[in-house]
């Protein structure tokens, strides 16, 4: 009798570990369950909320806290990008704005302190200021957020309540949102988290050619910077491979409701990547919850967007 296939689960969105010892497949089995229960957690308060159930809101929270909190979470989280583990998502970000020119130096092998770049990087959900994208600080400017800081180059902020740009100065070229959307216990706030991103995108950043065209080829001379503004979009590979609720074309035809235009993809054996230009507006296109494929096996994950 041939064993049954274990479910893909949505916490397995994290790299392979290359490390074998023994040592280090119980820590992440650990982590694993850290990430899974959490996101369980926080999915039954998200109910728990919209019901009014106020009791169970509080008993949930208490749940939260003993499985060890955000922080634990976090620490969890950040075992996925450890080398040891495959490496951090935005490597994959790093690469295609090489391929597409935007990049063109070696990463910096030293702490540079900020300089004046000519592009701007939001990345919502940070761990670590030390990712492959940090290591460009001449050429792409990084603004660091997450709902709980892990350094004084985060800023603790939920992004759904960060102030929308008041010009163009504030906006960004590029928005990393690595693993944050399936965070997001509520499908019709993960749409309202990907409507507000494009709020937080400047126009083209050939604005920068007109202004300060000499800075901008000087530091990235080959750029055709085509591919921008644009959302890196990282999600575990069951949110669109094994959902009742989505798949990657539904997935992609939200996208492209909210002015977005795939530009490159790709998928490792637990995530997939996505790099979205912003081409357009909204056409305000509404999409709901529905099934649209059934098994036993698979998972609710769900975009709604109102
Ligand atoms: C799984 S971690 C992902 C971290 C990292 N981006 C990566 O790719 O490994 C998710 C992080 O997103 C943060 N987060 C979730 N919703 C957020 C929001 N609305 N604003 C800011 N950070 C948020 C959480 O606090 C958590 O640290």
């Amino acid at each position: 009798m041939t064993a049954k296939k274990r479910p893909k689960l949505l916490s397995h969105g994290r790299p392979p570990i290359i490390n074998t010892k023994e040592r280090e497949r119980m820590s992440s089995k650990q982590s694993r369950n850290t990430i899974r229960t959490h996101h369980t957690l926080h999915k039954q308060r998200a109910a728990a909320l919209k019901k009014g159930d106020k009791t169970l809101v509080e008993n949930i929270d208490k749940a939260i806290e003993q499985n060890g909190g955000l922080k634990a979470y976090q620490a969890a989280s950040k075992q996925g990008q450890s080398k040891t583990r495959g490496g951090d998502s935005s490597k994959v970000l790093v690469s295609w704005l090489r391929e597409a020119g935007v990049i063109n130096s070696s990463p910096s092998t030293v702490r540079e302190r900020k300089r004046n770049a000519p592009l701007r990087l939001l990345e919502i959900g940070a761990l670590s200021s030390e990712n492959e994208i940090s290591k460009f600080p001449r050429i792409i400017d990084v603004t660091r957020i997450d709902l709980n800081s892990q350094g004084s180059d985060i800023e603790k902020q939920d992004f759904m309540e960060r102030p929308l740009p008041s010009s163009s100065n504030e906006a960004f070229d590029i928005i990393s949102l690595s693993l944050v959307l399936n965070y997001v216990p509520d499908a019709a706030h993960r749409g309202e988290m990907l409507k507000r991103i494009a709020r937080f995108l400047r126009e083209s950043p050939e604005r920068f050619l007109r202004e300060s065209p000499e800075r901008f080829l000087r530091e990235s001379p080959e750029s055709n910077a085509t591919i921008l503004p644009a959302l890196f979009l990282v999600l575990p590979l069951p949110c669109v491979q094994n959902s009742r609720y989505l798949d990657e074309r539904l997935l992609l035809e939200i996208m492209e409701n909210l002015g977005f235009c795939l530009t490159h993809c790709r998928n490792t054996p637990k995530l997939c990547h996505y790099l979205l230009q912003m081409v357009g507006k909204s056409n305000r296109v509404k999409t709901g919850k529905k099934m649209i494929r059934d098994g036993p096996a698979m998972n609710n994950f769900c975009v709604v967007v109102e």
